[in-house]
């Protein structure tokens, strides 16, 4: 087992800007997996059915929540998203890094079933600069981005749990913090094989 790999589950309000820098992360760590969810909503343009998501309909999700295909899943903004529970064991069994793009309901499942990772929480710098920043991305009809900004506040406000707080104000300082905290993380010999063994012997994920 390899002691280093280590388990990054990040979490912000939509806008903040986790995609963006965990794409920078898996550009520098081209060993880092990176988790790839399901979900019920709609491709935006360029996003890559099977590397930014398996899209599905509602039917099949649920059909796979009743498999209990999912290590985690919850309704994010009127939408339905989950971790496929495979890649995850996998990535600890054999001690491979894993970055976890969820939301605050989903890293607080992850953190209540497993007890292991580094839990990273990114705000943005104002709920202004959020709004910019999604109006500027142009990905949301103007409804979507409404509700994600409705919907941040609460976020922010229910974020205590997270081991770290990034607030993504300068792109290039903020991806620099970021990679303070990987390097920190990997110092940490934090892969439970007790706990792999215990997962890979059947005890069971509640989603
Ligand atoms: N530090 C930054 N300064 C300015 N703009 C940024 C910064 N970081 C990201 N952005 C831009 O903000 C927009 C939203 O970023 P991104 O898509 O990474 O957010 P996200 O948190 O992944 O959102 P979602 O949860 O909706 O997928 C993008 O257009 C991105 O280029
Ligand atoms: N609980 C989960 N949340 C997830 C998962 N994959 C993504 N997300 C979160 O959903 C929102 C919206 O994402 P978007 O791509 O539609 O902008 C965002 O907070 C993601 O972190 C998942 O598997 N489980």
């Amino acid at each position: 087992m390899n002691p280093k790999g280590i388990l990054l589950v990040i979490s912000a309000p939509s806008g903040a800007g986790k995609s963006t820098l965990i794409r920078m992360l898996c550009r520098d760590y081209p060993g880092f997996g990176f988790s790839v969810s399901y979900t019920t909503r709609k491709p935006r343009e360029n996003e890559v059915h099977g590397k930014d998501y398996f899209f599905v309909q509602k039917d099949e999700f649920q059909g796979l929540i009743a498999k209990n295909f999912f290590a985690e899943w919850a309704e994010v903004h009127g939408n339905f998203y989950g971790t496929p529970a495979r890649q995850v064991l996998e990535s600890i069994q054999e001690g491979r890094s894993l970055i976890m793009d969820v939301d605050i309901q989903g890293a607080r499942q992850i953190k209540n079933n497993l007890q292991q990772g580094a839990y990273i929480f990114i705000f943005p710098p104002s709920l202004d600069d959020l709004r910019q920043r999604l109006m500027h991305r142009g990905s949301d009809t103007a409804g979507a981005v409404e509700k994600r900004l409705q919907n941040a506040a609460g976020e922010m406000l229910k974020s205590d749990f997270f081991d770290y707080w990034l607030v993504n104000d300068d792109l290039d300082s903020s991806y620099a913090r970021l990679k303070a905290i990987v390097l920190a993380e990997m110092q940490r010999p934090f892969i439970r094989p007790d706990l792999a063994r215990k997962i890979a012997s059947g005890v069971h994920y509640d989603s």
